[in-house]
């Protein structure tokens, strides 16, 4: 990467931390004006200060879940939250289907506000508004291709982990979170760009560090009035780095696109088949004008932080709960020996599909779903109206949750959806990626995540290898005890300092040479 990029002179660091605290203070006082006519309550705001919108904002950010749980049991109808990025309203899970089909209700449009797609810089957050080349790649194209991707998938993951982890046989350290995301970055780019990027280090250092900057300089952001976003936009030292790493992205890619479209032209004749994301975002947009490097980082935003997530989770209920590993190894020996590297391989898993949806029905990775924005005025059958323009957002903690439907609901139980799966009757509802109303972990409806099957194949694959090939374990005196999620407003995360102890052990089975029983 760049350094000269970080190399931030002292003064004018210092100069630009004072005036972001200027600008957080200007921000607050522009929340603590209560200007609203809403009919729906407030939550979160001090007692003695009720209409301090600022106040409301840091409070929720440090304490969401309580307060979405208590408005929850005190209000049954939709109320209000401050956050960093407006006032939102929560609306109960009954609504969800109303929500799901809608039109009106725009995923798309409250992406691009909360990540600011309209400042320079920020353009990759814009690319599901144009038009529906970028989710069309994902659901046809990302989606159909699995079967022929699995195989490099696994090819990938067997090179990342002998050079992330390595093949001490004695117990080590691993700070698993970053293994993990380091993992999913090259695993996601094999896909999205090809063997040639998923190798390149200085391409999966700039795409992850693009990532986590455009973040944290949306975060900063959003702490400035809306009025002075564009101004600070343009010397926030964070800002100035995050275009510069903008400018490298597209010089790297660039001219893999001019070569690859160079290609194609002198094949005429020969109608030829893309193999990454890079070819289908310019199949599918069929002459239509698209900005690939945006696509491919907008990709890498929604892609590689929640599958690295879902992955790290795993793992470490692995840890907890040890007692699933070896019927979870016998099961992707036996399934491997008789189908190979092969994407029915995958869906015939079926215990550790079922070990996977626990672990997201326990852990779903925000508070809360269905974040829309409405494009019109909204008035649902039971007579409750939303403005257009309005923030929406409903709560995922109680669903997952409901003993009318698990029982047990709070207890982890990795073999839950797998007997819903037997011989005689395989419920379909019990697969990972089945969405409904009550498992919410990858959305649901219209906007249902359509990069599920993709994150659900790839944990498959790198925990075939995992498996077989590593022991893992809580640091000695933490058995047993998962150290809990971080939570920032409403999305959960995993310490990134967090380690566990792995150790190489002897697979039985050769997974990079698998002669599969005719
Ligand atoms: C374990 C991994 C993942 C989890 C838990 C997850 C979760 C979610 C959730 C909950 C939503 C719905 C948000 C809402 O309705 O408010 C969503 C939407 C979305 N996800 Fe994922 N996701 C994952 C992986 C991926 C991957 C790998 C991709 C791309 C290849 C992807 C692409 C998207 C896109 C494009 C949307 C928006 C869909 C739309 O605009 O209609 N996700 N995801």
């Amino acid at each position: 990467m760049d350094t000269t990029v970080f190399e931030i002179n002292t003064r004018v660091f210092q100069f630009w931390t004072a005036a972001s605290l200027i600008g957080l203070c200007l921000s607050l006082w522009f929340w603590g004006k209560d200007d609203s006519k809403s009919a729906f309550p407030l939550v979160g705001a001090d007692e003695n200060d009720s209409t301090n919108y600022g106040k409301a904002a840091q409070n929720f950010a440090r304490d969401s879940y309580s307060i979405l749980s208590k408005a929850m049991k005190k209000y049954q109808g939709p109320f209000r939250v401050a956050s960093a990025t407006g006032v939102k309203i929560v609306l109960p899970t009954r609504y969800l289907e109303d929500i799901k089909s809608d039109d009106r209700f725009s995923f798309a449009h409250e992406m691009a506000k909360q990540s600011l797609s309209h400042l320079p810089g920020f353009e990759a957050f814009a690319t599901p508004l144009h038009n529906n080349i970028f989710q069309d790649t994902i659901k046809i194209k990302i989606t159909q291709s699995l079967g022929a991707i699995t195989e490099s998938l696994a090819e990938e993951t067997s090179l990342s982990l002998h050079q992330l982890i390595g093949d001490k046989a004695e117990w080590h350290e691993l700070q698993v979170s970053k293994t993990v995301l380091d993992l999913t970055t090259r695993l996601s780019t094999r896909v999205f760009l090809g063997a040639h990027f998923s190798r390149d280090e200085k391409w999966l250092n700039l795409a992850l560090a693009y990532t986590m900057t455009a973040f944290q300089a949306s975060q900063t952001l959003l702490k400035w009035p809306v009025l002075l976003q564009r101004a600070a936009n343009m010397f926030l030292p964070i800002c100035v780095g995050q275009r510069a790493m903008l400018g490298s992205i597209r010089a790297m890619i660039e001219p893999e696109i001019a070569k690859r479209r160079k290609h194609l032209q002198g094949n005429h004749t020969e109608k030829q088949k893309g193999t990454d994301t890079l070819d289908w975002m310019d199949e599918i947009a069929q002459g239509r004008p698209f900005d690939l490097v945006l696509g491919q980082l907008q990709l890498n935003f929604v892609a590689i932080h929640t599958t690295s997530t879902l992955m790290t989770d795993v793992l470490l209920d692995l840890c907890t709960f040890p007692e699933y590993v070896p019927k979870l190894r016998e099961e992707v020996i036996e399934v491997l020996k008789e189908n190979g590297w092969k994407k029915t391989a995958m869906y015939k898993l079926k215990r550790m599909d079922s070990f996977i949806k626990e672990v997201l029905r326990l852990r779903p990775q925000s508070m809360i779903t269905a974040r829309r924005m409405t494009t019109d005025d909204v008035i649902f059958s039971d007579g409750v109206q939303i403005p257009r323009g309005s923030s929406i957002m409903v709560p995922t903690i109680v669903a997952g949750v409901d003993p009318k439907v698990y029982p047990n609901p709070d207890r982890f139980d990795g073999e839950r959806f797998f007997r819903m799966r037997t011989a005689e009757k395989d419920d379909p509802k019990a697969q990972l990626v089945t969405v409904s109303a009550e498992y919410l972990g990858f959305g649901y409806g219209k906007h249902a995540c359509p990069g599920r099957f993709l994150a659900a194949h790839e944990i498959k694959v790198a925990l075939c290898h995992l498996l077989l090939k590593y022991e893992i374990k809580f640091l000695d005196g933490q058995e047993g005890k998962r150290p809990a999620s971080l939570a920032w407003e409403t999305a959960y995360m995993t310490d990134p300092s967090l380690k566990i102890m792995i150790r190489r052990r002897k697979e039985e089975l050769d997974l990079d040479n698998l002669h599969v029983s005719a």
